[in-house]
């Protein structure tokens, strides 16, 4: 556990700034941050967007850990964690579901899965957004393949942000 906690720690800390620069995120009205470990990368984006309103949904005792620290950042309001598991049916209707660093740790069924279950949640208005190391640094999938994957899961790519390293992909339903 110790070494995933590590890695939640480093990894999101340091490419939070380009993440939440690299998209408009202020446009969105809410987020669910699937996977959402700490909350950092939420906590960042509510941080820098002060009308955004966002929830970290994840196993239970990281969200109550990411709700701790969204409380102690001051954002109680705009923001909090949701226990659940992201291969059974999300909360519905929010404008965006983020996927950060979550795929590369599943094989291609199993990232399906998840996104499938966050495209149905995001139905016709909300769209899922996948974000990944695509250069050097710990690349499991490059782009070319984590669009034929996004894209076997029924979604399109309609767009790509450029965040260095780091690549967010906006998805919507077909
Ligand atoms: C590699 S970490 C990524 C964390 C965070 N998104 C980030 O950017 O640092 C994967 C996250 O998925 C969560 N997770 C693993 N299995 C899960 C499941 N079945 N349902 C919901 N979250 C899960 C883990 O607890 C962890 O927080």
């Amino acid at each position: 556990m110790k070494g995933t906690e590590d890695n939640l720690l480093t990894e999101p800390a340091l490419d939070a700034p380009r993440i939440v620069s690299a998209y408009d995120w202020g446009a969105l009205g809410d987020v669910i941050d699937v996977g959402g470990g700490d909350g950092t990368l939420l906590i960042a984006l509510l941080n820098e967007y002060p009308a955004l309103r966002g929830q970290v949904l994840d196993l239970p005792d990281v969200a109550e850990w990411a709700r701790k620290r969204i409380d102690a950042a001051g954002l109680a309001d705009r923001g909090g964690a949701i226990a659940g598991d992201f291969f059974d049916e999300l909360p519905a209707g929010a404008e965006g579901y983020l996927l950060a660093y979550v795929l590369r740790n599943r094989d291609d069924e199993d990232a399906r899965r998840i996104l499938r279950r966050c495209a149905e949640a995001a139905g016709e208005d909300g769209a899922v957004f996948v974000i990944e190391t695509v250069a050097e640094r710990g690349a499991h999938r490059d782009l070319p393949a984590l669009t034929a994957l996004v894209e076997s899961a029924g979604l399109v790519v309609a767009d790509v942000h450029d965040a260095g390293e780091v690549a967010v992909l906006e998805l919507s339903n077909r």
